[in-house]
């Protein structure tokens, strides 16, 4: 959660989005697409992949130090992270290569789950206390059908709920 380094709001309603590294596994794009419908469909936000070109939210699986103050830690530990609306990094989310990521609940760490989190600090929510939120500070495999909790919908409609009058 690096919001203090960017703004509260993006003051768009179509955000765009690209991996700086095309991975082979399709599985990883839908799983990476399946957490963007989970906010476009309570935030009202639309998300267009480009496959060129900056986009707000570049999505990067990177090692250790990978070029900004905040190098991962190997296995387990820190899972990734993303920074705040904004311009530049605002937005950018990262994922720990050296997880095991998976589109199971058996071994390793559900990219969706994580990919749902961390997309909620790029849209400009903070961590929750509440367990129940996919905002929790902490990984824990849940259903697709319950990530959001009643507070993580209210929290991104009191951002976004309203097509912003650009
Ligand atoms: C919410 C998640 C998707 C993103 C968060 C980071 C985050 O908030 N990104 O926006 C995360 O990685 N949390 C750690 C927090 C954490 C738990 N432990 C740690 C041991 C060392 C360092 C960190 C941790 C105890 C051992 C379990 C380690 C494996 C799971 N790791 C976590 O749950
Ligand atoms: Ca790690
Ligand atoms: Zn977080
Ligand atoms: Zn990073």
């Amino acid at each position: 959660d690096y919001s203090h380094t960017q703004g509260t709001r993006w003051n768009k309603n179509v955000l765009t989005y690209r991996y700086t590294r095309d991975l082979p596994r399709s599985a990883v794009d839908s799983l990476i697409q399946s957490a963007f419908n989970v906010w476009a469909r309570a935030s009202g936000l639309t998300f267009v992949r480009l496959r060129t070109n900056s986009a707000d939210i570049m999505v990067e699986f990177a090692t250790n130090a990978h070029g900004d103050f905040y190098p991962f830690d190997g296995p387990r530990g820190t899972l990734a992270h993303a920074f705040g609306p904004g311009l530049g990094a605002g937005g950018d989310t990262h994922f720990d290569d050296d997880e095991r990521w998976t589109a199971g609940e058996k071994t390793g760490f559900n990219l969706f789950v994580v990919a749902a989190h961390e997309f909620g600090h790029a849209l400009g929510l903070k961590h929750s206390r509440n367990p129940a939120s996919v905002m929790y500070p902490t990984y824990k495999m849940s259903r697709p059908s319950n990530l959001l909790s009643r507070e993580d919908v209210a929290n991104i409609n009191a951002l976004y709920s309203k097509p912003f009058l650009s």
